[in-house]
């Protein structure tokens, strides 16, 4: 299998004398969606010269973007390769004339069709999480600047990529006991919101939609901390829950305003500390776009409990897979 360095670097060649990259689209649905937040937080940020954009894949193929042509990279993620709306986004994606990536769990699924390259990752029990979905999303994003216009940081990150699965292997040790006085506190509970900002907010994003709401049939909304007082606030009282992510890195002082209210204002609220989780050991200049992995793989420790204390499967379904939609 390629690289994504070597992916990027042959799309980079075989668009030459088309004027180059200039757009990148990230495009996906659910978790696969929320896997693309870092990279296009990352690009939104570091790139002065590329367009970034993050799609549902259902929003992308009914409003197709202006410039997606022939200058244009379109990422597509899907786990089982079989999501209707994502392979009709690479597909189309590759009828305007834009290079696709592909990554996906299932090597020989649909979707693999209408990708230009395909890349794999790590999942389940004991993965790399340098080598997850996540992380291949954010490093296309990476090489995808690094080739173009080049990134200061680029050293940084590939040093931060180094140390996460350590980071994130001990942060799931260290909240072990605490998921478990978790999963009794809240496994009776109908409502748990998330709170979350920066690159990392899609990990909260997950949780909310295909944990709580999904796989447990929990009520829930992910709340970005800096719109929490535009709004949602108004709703903090001594019974309501609230799942906090307190990231490293830019977003913090955003995050620690709606932390503090909360704490004055509420009672019942789980806050994961990236900080306290031993993600400081990154780099600052590139601490941003590692939260998501490290939230990302920690929840599952409190999923696993909370499940459990609920008798209720991760795996429960009424809908997904079984009717039509
Ligand atoms: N909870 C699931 C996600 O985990 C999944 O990512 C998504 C799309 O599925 P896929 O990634 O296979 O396209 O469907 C749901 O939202």
């Amino acid at each position: 299998m390629m690289s994504m360095k070597e992916i990027v670097s042959g799309i980079l060649a075989s668009q030459v004398d088309k004027g180059g990259v200039k757009y990148v689209y990230y495009v996906a649905c659910g978790g696969s969606y929320a896997a693309f937040y870092p990279a296009k937080a990352f690009l939104e940020k570091e790139a002065k010269g590329l367009t970034v954009g993050l799609y549902n894949s259902g929003e992308f193929i009914n409003n197709l973007p202006s410039a997606l042509g022939e200058n244009a990279v379109v990422i597509v993620a899907s786990h089982k390769g079989n999501t209707p709306e994502t392979i009709k986004a690479a597909e189309l994606a590759r009828q305007h004339g834009a290079s696709v990536i592909g990554l996906t769990w299932v090597m020989d699924s649909p979707l693999v069709a209408h990708c230009d390259y395909v890349e794999s990752y790590t999942f389940g029990d004991n993965k790399d999480i340098a080598e997850e979905k996540t992380m291949k999303g954010l490093l296309s994003a990476v090489e995808l600047l690094q080739q173009t216009e080049g990134y200061i940081h680029y050293d940084d990150f590939l040093d931060g990529v180094s140390k996460i699965n350590r980071i994130v292997y001990r942060a799931c040790e260290h909240v072990a006991e605490r998921a478990l006085t978790f999963a009794q506190e809240y496994k009776d509970d109908n409502v748990i919101y998330t709170v979350a900002s920066g690159a990392g907010y899609g990990a909260a994003y997950l949780q909310s939609i295909c944990i709580f709401m999904e796989m447990q049939w929990i009520h829930s909304a992910c709340i970005h901390s800096g719109e929490f007082f535009h709004g949602p606030f108004e709703i903090t009282d001594a019974n309501t829950p609230f799942f906090f992510q307190l990231s490293e890195g830019s977003a913090r002082p955003v995050d620690e305003r709606a932390l503090n209210f909360l704490k004055k204002y509420g009672r019942r609220i789980e806050v994961v500390d990236a900080k306290e989780l031993g993600l400081s050991t990154i780099k600052t200049t590139v601490i941003d776009y590692f939260n998501h992995s490290l939230f990302n793989n920690v929840y599952p420790v409190y999923n696993r409990a909370l499940a459990m204390a609920r008798q209720h499967p991760l795996t429960t379904r009424r809908y997904m897979w079984k009717v039509e939609y």
